[in-house]
């Protein structure tokens, strides 16, 4: 699914308009239509309803919801913040098209705002996506009257005063939402973890936007859901035998944190992989042995830390390196020993990408188009330097991967995944519970294992966190968020490979 800037959305907008035969106005009817429709079964009639309209569409848009709603058996009430002489056409329209019972109030100062009792709902139409500056006066005081009050918060289109795709200004009072009720697309803002608190959650309701002018509007940014993660996945073929998905070598491990490569293997076998071979610390040998008696394990001679790699690393498919290894000084040899030699991928996560961060003479050793770097953001800090955003971060996640010729999923809620080109998918599974010890080497093994069975690192990346988060979505099912740990998602990654299979 592609993530289109506010003005790409218009030009989509006016592009149906005219495509279809319709009148702006139409559309609207629509979008309202759709709105409603989601919010009729989240809410009962039962519920006061306060409806918040600016003078833009987005305001439109909240007159047809009233209207809408009213029409259902709810009780509305309608404000309209500051000057009708300015509104839209559209918002005119379906000022008269409101029902005598609905009087709508508009609003000249914040203290006229009536008081929401805290079990209605407010409907927030002040701002869409024709936001072109920080809200201040009049706007800035509804805007923080709103935040106080304790009632249920949905926004149309986008919580009012946040920008739809650059940094909103420090300057201006944004909505809170509870729920983010949006068009056709999500937004860029909605996959930010830094708008969160102001999103809530968030859903699109589809409102029949032209399919052919969105397939032809150019973006950097996309969203990879369930459609696009069942056709990344490649079926098996009846004749194929181990060696046709590859065999992957994890360099993982040391004293104290054998658990991380025991996560990675187990991981890595339950996504596909053909053969795999586990290169630890002696002290390893045992218990890789015992915990994953389906990987072969190559003891390094050192008992607590990796400081080489195995003699021969031509039978290996790809690479994968980090999980748990530390950051003793052979370790980072071992590291750059790997970086000059290894003339297939490499998945490098963890102490790897710490090690690789703190050394440009290791970075500069960094094979061109061969890498996917799996950081979650204090790491990718390291490796990329420090950003004053979530906007910046991207920014710095597109330069770096340009620069280096890499591929590098930033882990976090929506992980991204940025490839050489500067494409950026965001991921649509997951949830909270996944922020806990370990989830992070199962993605290792995860992509380690799509990259042996030759998926593009591309589509390793992009289906590797998609199959990730949706185990995690199926062990929440089971165990909830709270007392969710990394072993439950490779319990549930058999179910989430099933569930990409069935059409
Ligand atoms: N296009 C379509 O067909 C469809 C669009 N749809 C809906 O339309 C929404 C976009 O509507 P929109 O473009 O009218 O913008 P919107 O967000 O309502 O605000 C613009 C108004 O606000 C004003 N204004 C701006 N900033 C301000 C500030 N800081 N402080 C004060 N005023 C400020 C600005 O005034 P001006 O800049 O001219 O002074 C202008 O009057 C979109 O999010 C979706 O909900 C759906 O119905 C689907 C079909
Ligand atoms: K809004």
């Amino acid at each position: 699914m592609k993530i289109l800037t506010a003005a790409q959305t218009r030009a989509a907008d006016s592009f149906t308009i005219n495509q279809q035969g319709i009148a702006s106005v139409d559309l609207m009817e629509r979008a309202a239509k759709a709105f409603t429709c989601w919010f009729e079964n989240k809410f009962r009639p039962d519920k006061a309803i306060f409806v918040f309209c600016g003078p833009g569409n987005n305001g439109g848009d909240g007159l047809a919801v009233a209207r809408l709603l009213h029409a259902r058996g709810y009780v509305v009430q309608v404000l309209i913040v500051g000057d009708t002489e300015k509104a839209s056409a559209d918002f005119r329209l379906n000022l008269k098209a409101l029902p005598q019972e609905v009087k709508p109030v508009v609003v000249t100062e914040a203290v006229a705002t009536p008081t929401v009792p805290a079990d209605a709902v407010i409907v927030d139409a002040l701002f869409g996506t024709g936001l072109n500056r920080p809200v201040t006066g009049l706007y800035a005081a509804i805007i923080a009257n709103i935040n106080e009050s304790k009632a249920c918060l949905v926004a149309i289109d986008i919580p009012s005063d946040l920008y739809t795709d650059s940094q909103t200004p420090a300057a201006g009072a944004v909505v809170k939402a509870a729920y983010t009720v949006s068009f056709e697309l999500p937004k860029l803002a909605f996959l930010l973890p830094q708008h969160e608190e102001l999103i809530g959650e968030w859903h699109v309701v589809p409102i029949g936007l032209d399919a052919g002018f969105i397939a032809a509007t150019p973006t950097s940014y996309h969203l990879t859901c369930l459609n696009s993660a069942q056709q990344l996945l490649k079926p098996r073929s009846k004749f194929s035998h181990k060696g046709t998905f590859g065999h992957a070598l994890l360099v993982c491990g040391s004293y104290g944190k054998m658990g991380a490569a025991v996560l990675a293997a187990q991981a890595c076998l339950r996504s596909g992989v053909g053969l795999l071979t586990l290169r630890a610390p002696a002290a390893g040998y045992t218990v890789l042995q015992t915990a994953v008696p389906e990987a072969m394990t190559l003891a390094d001679t050192n008992k607590k830390h990796l400081s080489s790699l195995p003699k021969e690393l031509a039978p290996y498919t790809v690479i994968g390196v980090g999980p748990g290894i530390g950051q003793e000084k052979t370790t980072r040899a071992m590291v750059g020993q790997l970086l000059a030699t290894a003339s297939q991928p490499l998945v490098i996560d963890a102490d790897a990408i710490n090690l690789i961060a703190g050394s440009d003479k290791l970075k500069a050793m960094l094979p061109k188009g061969k890498v996917i770097f799996t950081p979650h953001p204090k790491e990718f800090e390291r490796l990329a330097g420090k950003t004053a955003n979530n906007y910046e971060r991207l920014e710095r996640l597109q330069e770096f991967c340009r620069e280096f010729s890499c591929y590098l999923v930033l882990k976090g809620s929506h992980s991204a995944v940025g490839t050489p080109e500067g494409t950026i998918y965001f991921n649509s599974t997951g949830n909270a519970g996944m922020a806990t010890g370990g989830t992070g080497d199962v993605l290792t093994g995860i992509i380690t294992a799509l990259v042996a069975q030759q998926y593009s690192l591309e589509a390793a990346c992009r289906l590797g966190v998609y199959v990730h988060g949706l185990a995690g979505d199926l062990a929440k099912a089971e165990v909830g968020e709270i007392a969710m740990v990394a072993s439950d998602l490779i319990r549930y990654l058999p179910q989430a490979f099933q569930k990409l299979l069935q059409v």
